[in-house]
């Protein structure tokens, strides 16, 4: 067998173990992908197309893309962010596309400071300590704010700095809050907003490749558009129909079914690119409507 003349698989990183794994293998799961996980490898065959998955440290995922060591990669744009700065500075190539922001991994990069502090803006930071693990992203707000703050570099436990007496205030990723709240923090400034991402390698141009990517682009944006959708099915009053329409969350085009044996009630089917609230199904019930159901999507293709 000629292996030279073999087409490459296409490669995707992703986060071997943390807050974006679970939902990025999730995401290749639901675009048809059948991985094999159920051994602690690195890398991982997908056993129905040629594409293999690197489970890695976050943090490399976007050197690995950048560098062309895999093709594609699903991270967090903080991280991206940060690397890409980082790479900026050392005058390091640092190229990629993004071909999709994902619906998962949300959150914020804050400043923080004790709770007991009396912050008033963040000329206030001005002289001060501050501890984060992202220091080209807080380096960049710092000098956009005119702010001179030295920046101490930890990779982990950040948010007991203050207290440790290691800086006055810090700058940590956030999403509800609570880390924050059980280190007595208060956040005071957000100065990045974060979402996972979809990245691709520049100079990418293998056929092969480049079309399973092409049919993989689709499918991520049906799943996404899936979770975003609800399929309500209900039962309804004719003479009720315009009211109890008008309260359906984007509800232009539903089925109408008739009912065996009642001429006065109708079914309703329609696929709501929103969450049917429960005082919205209070408000449907109060209007006579009956058998409400809200149902997950799991693909959707237009
Ligand atoms: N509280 C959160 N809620 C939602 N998303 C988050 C939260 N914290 C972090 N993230 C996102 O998930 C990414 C991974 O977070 P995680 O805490 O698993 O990283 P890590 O500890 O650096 O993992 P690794 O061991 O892979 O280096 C973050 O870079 C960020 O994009
Ligand atoms: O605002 P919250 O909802 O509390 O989330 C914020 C925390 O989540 C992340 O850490 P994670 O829990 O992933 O653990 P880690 O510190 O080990 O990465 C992040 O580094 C914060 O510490
Ligand atoms: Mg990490």
């Amino acid at each position: 067998m000629n292996l030279a003349a073999e087409p490459k698989r296409l490669r995707i990183a992703m986060q071997k173990s943390g807050r974006l794994s679970i939902e990025s293998q999730d995401l290749l799961t639901s675009c048809g992908l059948k991985i094999n996980l159920r051994e602690q490898r690195l890398i991982a065959h997908v056993e129905n197309m040629p594409i293999d998955i690197l489970r890695v440290r976050d943090d490399d995922i976007p050197g690995l893309v950048m560098d062309g060591v895999c093709d594609l990669g699903i991270i967090g744009e903080n991280v991206l962010e940060e690397e890409s700065l980082q790479r900026k500075l050392d005058d390091d190539s640092f190229d990629y596309t993004i071909l999709a922001r994902l619906d998962f991994g949300s959150c914020r990069l804050s400043i923080a400071v004790q709770q007991e502090e009396n912050y008033s803006g963040v000329a206030s930071l001005e002289g001060k300590t501050i501890a984060t693990t992202y220091p080209r992203l807080l380096g960049r707000y710092l000098k956009q704010q005119g702010v001179n703050a030295r920046i101490v570099n930890l990779k982990g436990s950040v948010e007991v700095a203050p207290r440790a007496g290691l800086a006055d205030a810090i700058c940590d990723l956030v999403s509800t809050g609570a880390t924050l709240e059980a280190n007595g923090l208060k956040e005071v400034e957000v100065i990045y907003r974060s979402k996972a991402v979809l990245i691709q390698r520049k100079n990418l141009t293998e056929p092969r490749q480049l079309s399973l990517i092409n049919k993989l682009i689709p499918r991520i944006s049906g799943v996404m558009r899936a979770h975003e959708s609800k399929y309500i099915m209900l039962h309804a009053p004719r003479n009720q129909l315009d009211a109890i329409i008008d309260l359906l969350p984007g509800a232009e085009n539903p089925t109408i079914l008739p009912l065996a044996g009642n001429d006065n009630v109708v079914a309703i089917h329609v696929v709501s690119s929103e969450t049917l609230f429960w005082e919205t199904m209070e408000q449907l019930k109060a209007l006579g409507a009956s058998s409400i159901l809200v149902l997950p999507i799991e693909k959707m293709m237009e």
